[in-house]
């Protein structure tokens, strides 16, 4: 295989002129969707840079593919391509739920310490959505994603486990947990919420947004999601003083008026934030959430401006980044090239400017914003639009290339 490796050098992603891009096809509409998406990514590169760019792609295994041509789900191959190679893309993956593997996006996103889940929710001109103004949503969630109750720390009812740890707490500190309780564990670290806070606000400040929000439920669980909060408030006032105001500050000592470049740090409790989104969205700007919420939050901002095919995402660390889609596998939809590849598409396009290939990247998005205005779209978007021509996964990816 020709291409070449991105490395690291001084702290910086250095990208060759035909990088190695490892690539998760994923299970259910995962082979659909990659299908088309490769072939707007190549066609975005070529026309861009004329031949002088190119991405070599090396298929890596995960999922329903590994576990037919391994017998592993996640083979440690894979781990160490996405080590050796830095950046990456993948289609969903398939968990079951209740018994069975636990989740292999969760375990990649563990494993490779990818601590930001990093999801953009905008509006595509045409697109008809359940709100009036769609266009008013412009957010940025950064979810943590690496621990929270997905920590996958977890013991069946009955279990010799969880029987041990009900007995535990219930004598050594005096709690009444009920016996035939199933238990899970919420841990939530300093460095794990620091971290992911610390990445929202450098975003903003990079992207010239006007605030960060940190999303919690730290009325009900105080030294979790609470603790969340107040860590996130601690990074702002410590390490950004010279770039953040506090939303307190904004109204004691600005009557309400950010001053001109200054980040508003404000946060909000769960619930209210989803009835927020819904109904002041011009508010928010940049989400810092938790693991559970900022899971629930992505799918629900994805719906409000066109749903799921539309809802990119990249899973980023300080340097190795896994770009996919936020939504799942869809199985019903396996295989009949039906449904919108424009999630993974989005996440190539965040890839492509994560690379600095800013070029490709806009042109990726004008074709895609050309085909849904001639309203040659997939069934999801058809369905909601009058006098759209549906068209398959397939030739979805035709509509956007011939409009690139
Ligand atoms: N990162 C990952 O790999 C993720 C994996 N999963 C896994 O995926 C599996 C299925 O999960 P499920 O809860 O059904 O959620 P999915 O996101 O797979 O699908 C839910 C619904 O969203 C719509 N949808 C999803 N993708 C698209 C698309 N590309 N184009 C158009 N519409 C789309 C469909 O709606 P409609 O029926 O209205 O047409 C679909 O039925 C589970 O095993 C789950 O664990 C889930 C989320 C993320
Ligand atoms: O890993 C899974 O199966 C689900 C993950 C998920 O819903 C997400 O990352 O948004
Ligand atoms: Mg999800």
């Amino acid at each position: 295989m020709t291409g070449t490796k991105i490395t690291i050098e001084n702290g910086k992603l250095q990208i060759p002129n035909d990088p190695i891009i490892p690539f998760i096809e994923g299970d259910g509409i995962g082979p659909d969707i990659w299908a088309a998406s490769v072939r707007v990514f190549d066609a975005a590169v070529e026309k861009a840079y004329a031949g002088e760019k190119k991405i070599v792609w090396k298929e890596i295994l995960a999922g329903e593919k590994a576990k037919d041509q391994t017998g592993e789900w996640l083979p440690d191959a894979t781990i160490d391509a996405m080590r050796e190679y830095i950046v990456g893309i993948k289609g969903p993956l398939t968990t079951p739920v209740g018994g069975g593997i636990r989740s292999l996006n969760v375990a990649l996103r563990q494993i490779l310490d990818l601590y930001a889940c990093v999801r953009p929710v905008r509006y595509f001109q045409g697109v008809t959505s359940p709100v009036k103004e769609p266009q008013k949503v412009n957010m940025v969630i950064f979810r943590e994603n690496t621990e929270d109750v997905y920590s996958g720390i977890e013991w069946s009812q009955g279990s010799e486990e969880a029987n041990k740890i009900i007995n535990y707490i219930n004598t050594e500190f005096n709690k009444n947990i009920r016996p035939d309780s199933g238990i899970g564990i919420k841990p939530v670290s300093i460095e794990g919420s620091k971290r992911l806070v610390r990445k929202a606000i450098q975003f903003a400040i990079d992207q010239k947004r006007s605030s960060v929000t940190l999303v919690h439920k730290g009325n009900i669980m105080k030294f979790t999601e609470g603790a969340f909060k107040d860590w996130g408030y601690e990074v702002a006032v410590q390490e950004f003083r010279d770039y953040i105001i506090t939303e307190d500050e904004l109204w004691n000592d600005f009557n309400g008026k950010a001053p001109e470049g200054k980040i508003v740090v404000k946060d909000r409790i769960a619930d209210n934030m989803f009835q927020q989104a819904l109904l002041r969205p011009e508010e928010y700007d940049v989400l810092a959430t938790m693991n559970l919420n900022g899971d629930y939050l992505s799918d629900a901002l994805a719906a409000q401006v066109g749903g799921l095919g539309l809802a990119p995402g990249g899973n980023i660390a300080d340097h190795i980044a896994l770009f996919e889609a936020t939504h799942g596998t869809a199985p019903k939809y396996a295989g009949l090239d039906k449904v919108n590849p424009s999630s993974v598409i989005l996440s190539g396009v965040m890839m492509l400017e994560y690379l600095g290939w800013n070029e490709a990247a806009t042109m990726i998005v004008d074709g895609m914003e050309k085909a849904i205005q001639s309203k040659h779209v997939t069934y999801d978007l058809a369905r909601q639009m009058e006098g759209a021509t549906e068209l398959k996964t397939s030739e979805f990816a035709n509509a956007i290339i011939e409009n690139m």
